[in-house]
């Protein structure tokens, strides 16, 4: 069976794309990471933002899995809260991902990706896709960062690793549950799901899950001129869904069409959860993959960790929504079938144009 990492190998990344700049040393902005003005600014005012926000959904409210449904169908993302992941494991997880940025560059260039690599510290993988660089830096964990990490601190890797396993662990939980949720909300059974863990709770023994999994620490430095950066650029995730906690300070903006660029505003220990491009497809295009970026800000670093939850990659994805009711049966499938590893070496070479390519 293929893997997430193999996945990417046959996609190599030149060098200029791997390495980030040397943030602690910049004074000012280099033209290399100067974006044209109208691609950085211009969000929503304060006032359409309090209008129209990001739904925060109560996972523990008797409602949550309606709620998610819609909030799947209208926005493609959500905040969620009451989702039994403590604030201190999320904090244990920043802080150990603080630890990691704050070593000094030839220190982290230690445990760079290599160019066929999908895992260790670098720019984000869209980079080759636009002309400027992104004011970002990245560490990719898919299963042990140890390898890594051993470069790093070569007699103190225990803790990140230990941290970072029991977190994609019960990020690996909260997904099966939300992929459940949603699955449902679309009347999708469980038959047609199979690689999804039986997890029921019963204590039972439960075959294991197989699902491609990857968590994705974020950095965005602060920035001499943020209105002339971009933290990351627009993009959609190609998970299934993403599972993100964003620090304290602003950055991420969805685009609404009709409305523009809504914040998301960070909420202490919630979790944002975005629709990627295989949940779009197999959604048969119900729910939104939601295009999504970060600003940077001028005074404070900004921390996130995003974890990446899709099918396995031999999986082939196809649109299994048929409808709610059988009156809707057999609608057109907006989708040819695709397996999750072809999908990611389509994007890899395609980033926008990827869906189009297997649209029918
Ligand atoms: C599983 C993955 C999704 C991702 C590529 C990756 O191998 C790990 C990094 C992920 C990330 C994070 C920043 C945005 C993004 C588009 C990118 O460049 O790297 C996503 C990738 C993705 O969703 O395709
Ligand atoms: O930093 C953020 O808030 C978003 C990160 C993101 O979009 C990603 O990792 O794919
Ligand atoms: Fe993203």
């Amino acid at each position: 069976m293929s893997t997430l990492s193999d996945a990417y190998r046959n996609h190599p990344l030149h060098p200029n794309h791997i390495v980030p700049l040397d943030f602690s040393a910049v004074r000012t902005m280099p033209d290399s990471h100067v974006w044209q003005p109208e691609s950085c600014v211009d969000d929503i005012s304060f006032e359409e933002l309090l209008s129209s926000p990001v739904p925060v959904i109560d996972l523990a409210d008797a409602n949550a899995p309606e709620l998610i449904g819609q909030a799947c169908e209208t926005w493609g993302v959500f905040q969620l809260v009451n989702h039994g992941i403590s604030l201190s494991h999320i904090e244990e997880v920043e802080h150990e991902a603080g630890r990691l940025f704050a070593l000094p560059t030839e220190q982290k260039l230690k445990a760079l990706r290599t160019p066929c690599g999908a895992t260790g510290y670098g720019v984000a993988r869209i980079t080759p896709f636009f002309s400027k660089y992104m004011w970002h830096e990245g560490f990719t964990i898919i299963g042990s960062p140890a390898d890594h990490v051993r470069e790093l601190w070569p007699h103190d890797h225990g803790r990140f690793c230990d941290v970072m396993e029991n977190y994609q662990k019960k990020m690996k939980g909260l997904a099966e549950r939300l992929t459940r949720l949603i699955f449902d909300s679309l009347k999708i059974s469980e038959e047609e799901i199979s690689w999804l863990a039986s997890t029921n709770g019963s204590g039972g023994s439960s075959p294991p899950s197989t699902a491609s999994t990857a968590l994705q620490l974020n950095s965005y430095p602060s920035c001499p001129d943020p209105n002339q950066a971009m933290g990351l650029a627009p993009h959609t995730d190609t998970s299934l869904l993403t599972i993100l906690h964003q620090s304290e300070t602003n950055g991420l903006q969805v685009f609404r069409p009709g409305l523009g660029w809504v914040l998301v505003p960070p909420v202490a220990g919630a979790f944002v959860v975005n629709i990627g491009d295989i949940l779009h497809i197999l959604s048969n295009a119900r729910f939104p993959n939601t295009l999504h970026r970060v600003v940077v800000n001028g005074s404070r670093q900004r921390f996130s960790v995003a974890y990446f939850y899709s099918p396995p990659t031999d999986y082939v994805v196809s649109p299994l929504y048929k409808g709610l009711n059988s009156g809707e049966d057999n609608i057109i499938p907006r989708y040819r079938s695709v397996a999750v590893k072809e999908y990611i070496g389509l994007k890899a070479k395609n980033l926008e144009n990827a869906l189009s390519i297997i649209r029918t």
